[in-house]
Order: C-alpha cells, then sequence, then structure tokens
C-alpha cells in the first residue's frame, strides 16, 4: 500500500481547475482540514504561453493545454461539428481563456431562487463577485479612449486573488467607435456591470495583473507559493479520477474516496471524509456516471451499477452559441491580423518580454448587450410579445416541471425591457467560424490576405438544452450534444441579432474604420433579409466556451443534481462547485460566476464544518 492509499483526507478536490482552486485556497486556510486536489493537467504554472495574454490564441487545440473536446453533429447546424476547447492544465480553463470579466444581471438570479435555491439571489452572490478580484482602474489616457465613466473604482473588488486591469497598450480606435456604435444604434445605459442590469457597449476588463502584466488565472491567483506551502494541502497532478468510491449509510449513498489513474495508466484508491467535483461541466457529469449515479438508462448502456438513479446528470446543457460577420478594415488600418507575419510577432514578443508593453499584454475584446433587436434598431415591445407567444408558450404541456419554471423565467426576461437577449463582441481580426469540422487554429488563423474585424453576435439567455454523456466507463471522451438552435426561438432572436449588425456597422465612427461592403460571408451583404440572417446564424455557428448547468442546482423532483448547498441528491457528503451547477446559464462570459460561486460554495462548506 503506498501511502497515497494509506492517508485519509478530509476533503478530496477532483479537478485543479477554475473552481477548484478556490476551494483548494479557501478550504485549506482551515489548518485542521487535510486537503487534496487531484488535477489530471500539468501543472504549468511559469509557462509564457499561458502567462503571456497576447499568446492565448496558440493555446487552443494544443494537447499539452487543452482538452480538445468535440461536438456532436450537431442536427440544426446541418451536421456541423464545433470544437469545444477545455483547459486541461492547472488552473483549468482560466489558463486558456480569453480573460474578459464581466458580470450577470440581478434577474439572473432572481431565476435561480424560482427553480427551488435559497440563498442565491444577487445579493447574496455580489459580495463574492468581489471578494475574487482586485480592480486596477485603467491609465486616464484609456479611461477616456474607452469612455469608462460607467465605471465606478467603489463598485469593484478591492483585495480578491485574480487581478483585473485594462492593459493599455492593446486598445485602439477599434474599441472606440463600438462605444459610440451601439450609443448611436440607441442601445445602451450607463450602468456598471458590475451592479448587475449593463445594456449596450462596454470594455470588459482582462484577468491580467498590471505589475507584471501576466495572465492572473486560478493558478497564478488562488495558488501562489505561499498557499501551496500550506502543510495541508497537496496536489496530485497528471492524475485522472476515474469515479467516486461510493458506499451505502443510513439509507443514502456516503463518498469515502476516489479512483485515481496515474499517468502510466496504474489505479489505486485514495481516502476522505468527503469528495468535491469541480472537474467542469463537461467532465464532472462524468465522473457522476462513472460512479453510478445518473440515469438508469445511460448507466445501464455501460453496464454500469445503478447506485443512484438521477436522471439530470449531464442533461440540460448550456451554452452561449454565437455567429460571426467580418469586415474588412478600412485601408491604413492594423488589426491582430497582422500577426500572419512572423517578423512582426518575434518583434512584439521582444517588446513584450523586455518592457511589458505592446499588443500581447491584453486582450482588446469589446462586448454589448442588447434587447431584442433587428436591422431597424429595437423591436417594439408588441412585437417581441407576439415572437413569445408564437414560440414560448407558458406553461407548455408537454414540458416537465423544471423546464417549464426555466421557460417562464426565460420569457419574462425576454419581455423585460431592461434585460438583453444577445451579446455582441468585437475582435479586430478575421475569425472563421463556418465549415463543417473546423478547428480552433483554423477558425483564428488569419487565411485571407487583408486585414479583417469581426462582430460575433450570441445569444445571451438560449432556449435550447442539450447534454453530456460517457461514451465509456472512466472515459476521456465525452459525448457533448448542445443541441445548438433545436429550441426554434433561439434562431428567431439570433438571426434579428445578425440583421443589427447592418445598423452598427451604419454608425459614423464604426463605418469609417471599415470597408463595410467587403463582407465575409457575402450573404452579409443584405442583412435587411432575415432568411440569409438564418442561413449565417446557422452555417457560422460556434461555441463562446461556456457549456454549464449539466449538473443543475435544483431540486431533484426538477430534474436537479445537487441541491442548494451543492451536495448531490441522494448523497451525504459528495458536492459539485464548478460550471455545471448553474440552473441557468447567466448571461456574458461566465468565469466571474464561476469564481463567486466557487467561493460562496466554499462558506457553505465552512459553516457545514462548523455545525
Ligand atoms: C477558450 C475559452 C475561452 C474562454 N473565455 C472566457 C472569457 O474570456 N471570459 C470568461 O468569463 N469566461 C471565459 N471562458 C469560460 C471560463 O473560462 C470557464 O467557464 C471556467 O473557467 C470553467 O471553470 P470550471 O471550474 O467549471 O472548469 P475548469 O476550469 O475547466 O476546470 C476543470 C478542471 O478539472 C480537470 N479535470 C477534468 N476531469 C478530470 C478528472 N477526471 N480527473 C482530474 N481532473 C479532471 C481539468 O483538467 C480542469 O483543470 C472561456 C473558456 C474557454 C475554454
Amino acid at each position: 500500500m503506498s501511502s497515497k492509499e494509506s492517508k485519509q483526507y478530509d476533503m478530496i478536490i477532483v479537478g485543479g481547475g477554475t473552481a477548484g482552486l478556490v476551494a483548494a485556497a479557501r478550504l485549506s486556510e482551515d489548518g485542521s482540514k487535510n486537503i487534496l486536489v487531484i488535477e489530471a493537467g500539468e501543472d504549468r504554472r511559469g509557462d509564457p504561453r499561458i502567462d503571456t495574454p497576447g499568446l492565448l490564441m496558440s493555446l487552443w487545440g494544443d494537447v499539452t493545454y487543452d482538452w480538445g473536446f468535440w461536438t456532436e453533429p450537431q442536427e440544426y447546424l446541418g451536421g456541423r461539428q464545433i470544437p469545444q476547447p477545455r483547459g486541461k492544465v492547472l488552473g483549468g480553463s482560466s489558463a486558456i481563456n480569453v480573460t474578459a470579466t464581466v458580470y450577470p444581471t440581478k434577474r439572473n438570479f432572481d431565476s435561480w431562487e424560482a427553480l427551488g435555491n435559497k440563498g442565491w439571489s444577487f445579493k447574496e452572490l455580489a459580495p463574492y463577485y468581489r471578494k475574487c478580484h482586485t480592480f486596477y482602474p485603467a491609465s486616464p489616457e484609456t479611461h477616456e479612449l474607452l469612455s469608462l465613466d460607467y465605471m465606478n473604482p467603489d463598485n469593484q473588488g478591492k483585495d480578491g486573488p485574480v487581478r483585473v486591469c485594462f492593459p493599455s497598450g492593446t486598445y485602439g480606435p477599434y474599441q472606440k467607435a463600438w462605444m459610440s456604435a451601439f450609443k448611436g444604434a440607441g442601445v445602451g445605459n450607463d450602468r456598471d456591470p458590475i451592479l448587475g442590469g449593463k445594456v449596450g457597449a462596454f470594455i470588459p476588463p482582462n484577468t491580467v495583473d498590471p505589475s507584471t502584466y501576466q495572465r492572473s488565472y486560478a493558478a497564478s491567483a488562488y495558488f501562489t507559493p505561499d498557499i501551496e506551502r500550506r502543510p495541508n494541502l497537496s496536489l496530485l497532478n497528471t492524475t485522472f479520477v476515474n469515479r467516486i468510491l461510493l458506499r451505502e449509510s443510513d439509507g443514502s449513498l456516503e463518498a469515502y474516496g476516489v479512483e485515481a489513474r496515474a499517468g502510466d495508466g496504474s489505479t489505486y484508491n485514495i481516502y476522505a471524509k468527503s469528495i468535491i467535483l469541480a472537474a467542469g461541466a463537461f467532465q464532472s457529469p462524468l465522473i457522476l456516471e462513472s460512479s453510478g449515479i445518473g440515469s438508469k438508462h445511460v448507466l445501464e448502456q455501460h453496464s454500469i451499477p445503478v447506485l443512484k438513479h438521477l436522471p439530470g446528470v449531464g442533461e440540460n446543457l448550456q451554452d452561449h452559441c454565437f455567429t460571426t460577420v467580418s469586415f474588412e478594415a478600412a485601408d491604413g488600418q492594423m488589426t491582430m491580423d497582422a500577426a500572419r507575419d512572423p517578423e512582426l510577432v518575434k518583434t512584439l514578443l521582444k517588446q513584450y518580454t523586455e518592457t511589458r508593453t505592446g499588443p500581447l499584454t491584453g486582450v482588446p475584446y469589446s462586448l454589448a448587450f442588447a434587447p431584442p433587436v433587428d436591422f431597424q434598431g429595437r423591436i417594439e415591445q408588441s412585437k417581441i410579445e407576439s415572437l413569445a407567444s408564437e414560440y414560448l408558450v407558458s406553461g407548455g404541456k408537454s414540458l416537465e416541471a423544471g423546464m417549464k419554471t426555466q421557460y417562464d423565467e426565460l420569457r419574462s426576461t425576454m419581455l423585460d425591457p431592461a434585460e438583453s437577449t444577445c451579446w455582441y463582441g468585437l475582435t479586430p481580426a478575421q475569425v472563421d467560424t463556418s465549415g463543417h469540422r473546423t478547428s480552433m487554429a483554423q477558425s483564428v488563423s488569419p487565411s485571407r490576405p487583408e486585414n479583417y474585424v469581426t462582430i460575433s453576435i450570441g445569444l445571451n439567455h438560449p432556449l435550447s438544452r442539450g447534454h453530456v454523456h460517457i461514451s465509456s466507463p472512466f472515459g476521456t471522451e465525452p459525448r457533448i450534444d448542445p443541441k445548438y438552435l433545436s429550441h426554434p426561438l433561439d434562431l428567431e432572436i439570433l438571426a434579428r441579432g445578425v440583421q443589427f449588425v447592418e445598423k452598427l456597422v451604419s454608425q459614423p465612427g464604426l463605418k469609417q474604420l471599415l470597408k463595410v461592403d467587403h463582407r465575409v460571408p457575402q450573404e452579409a451583404g443584405s442583412l435587411d433579409d432575415i432568411e440569409k440572417a438564418k442561413q449565417i446564424a446557422k452555417d457560422r455557428l460556434w461555441t463562446s466556451y461556456h457549456p454549464s448547468c449539466t449538473c443543475a442546482m435544483m431540486p431533484e423532483a426538477l430534474g436537479g443534481v445537487v441541491n442548494d448547498r451543492l451536495v448531490v441528491h441522494g448523497t451525504k457528503n459528495l458536492r459539485v462547485i464548478d460550471a455545471s451547477i448553474f440552473p441557468m446559464i447567466p448571461l456574458g462570459n461566465i468565469q466571474t460566476t464561476v469564481y463567486a460561486v466557487a467561493e460562496r460554495a466554499c462558506d457553505l462548506i465552512k459553516e457545514d464544518w462548523a455545525a
């Protein structure tokens, strides 16, 4: 018996990713608790490809960093398959993400509460959005360029682990024009995004440390050398957890350890008093299924003994899918496509390494949230109501109870003029999201000789629901089927959102920076035609990299997997704390919500320890 097998931990955290490392740091603050983190990927802290914000695209699809999953052929996208990158290193997906820092709205959490979750209101979560980060205001010049008056430093986090800033070297005229385009198109308010309720354009700060201009992510922020040195905290990396060890105890299941698989393929058990799953939205449900918790139907297909029939495991998969329209940049305008020149890349790398300045210090991503819009601007309320009545019949007969509540919530959100249905992003580069099986690397390679700017149009509150299940017990290949656009209203909203791009690029600031008639795809030449807009939506649909909701926090009767203390139904001491526990996906980019949920989960666990 090895020392690993003989030792019993108080807690094993499965997955040293975004949520898992929050738990490692916060729970090991109690020196009386022995904590073990098990991570399948390597510890690559200090790796310049992760640390240099501007090199992020080089990580995608590289198996050293990325699990590199794919969806099943998508029925509503003509059989297209979409890549699903996921971080496979210490720090998980926070190590390979785009670093955008975005906050959801109050209503998102009203919906979580409506789904039977006490203690998860916006008011209760708000402190955790601040606890996880420290905000560094922009320089006066950047503040002016990006029109950042809507952000008040007093509202932001003051001493949290993740560093958040606006790297000055990355911004230019496109970001400025983006801010004014939404104002000109009549969409926007002056709210600070962190207060919930942002509509219109904003520039999300980057999770970048302004003292080094390196990525600030779960591994650098929550697994610092000081935390790592704690005698009660251990890390086992390059180790894959096959399953949770479970036994019957007083009529429910008790977790008492995990079966781990080392890099050489050997397996062994590690024991603990309780277990946290933080393996992400695709892999936490897989581990539950491999352990005998899931839908009877799925488990029996793989001859896995059913310990707990919990049909919600792996279901309810949600993602903010998006589509793209690119415009050639006006003559003389530089975009990230210039990086096709290896000599320029060398120069920028030298600049970054020697002076920590220039475009590689951050990611110049601009965002916006918009209510239902089309090529003319905001859609009249009566038309939104008739769309909702046509496609979202309240109390639909065949809906299960959980889905009925979700659709009722989505309907109220859609009809609320202060909420948004679509998000928009501007990337100063060509992005090709078309094709039958286009890889991440292909999607961002500047294959056209001209310079482009890409506008992304995505769904903030998708109605389509997919699933993820095992393809074999203990396997590393999830069967991912997001069922993008399977709900017809998703296509109706997205296509109208595509049409709004016409209105945006006709705004003077943006118009002068683009060749508005040189578009990819060519069909985007007439966005007032709804059928063409629908085709663009389907042909170029992509993932926002926000899969979530596959171990939803909801009562079991509503199809939930964990309760509002994040304990798996039917178990005593097995919790899930990552993006899979969201019952409904909040709007915008979700890493801040993953950090906030994990922070709150740790406070709940500490309360349970104290009880
Ligand atoms: C390419 C990309 C870009 C993104 N951009 C943004 C952005 O700009 N802004 C934003 O807000 N969000 C962004 N996101 C989303 C955000 O980063 C993720 O939603 C979030 O990091 C997920 O956190 P998690 O803890 O749920 O999972 P992860 O961080 O993925 O952690 C899961 C961990 O578990 C490990 N693991 C899995 N299975 C096992 C097993 N069986 N045994 C042991 N370990 C295991 C994995 O290796 C991983 O380290 C992006 C994501 C990606 C992939």
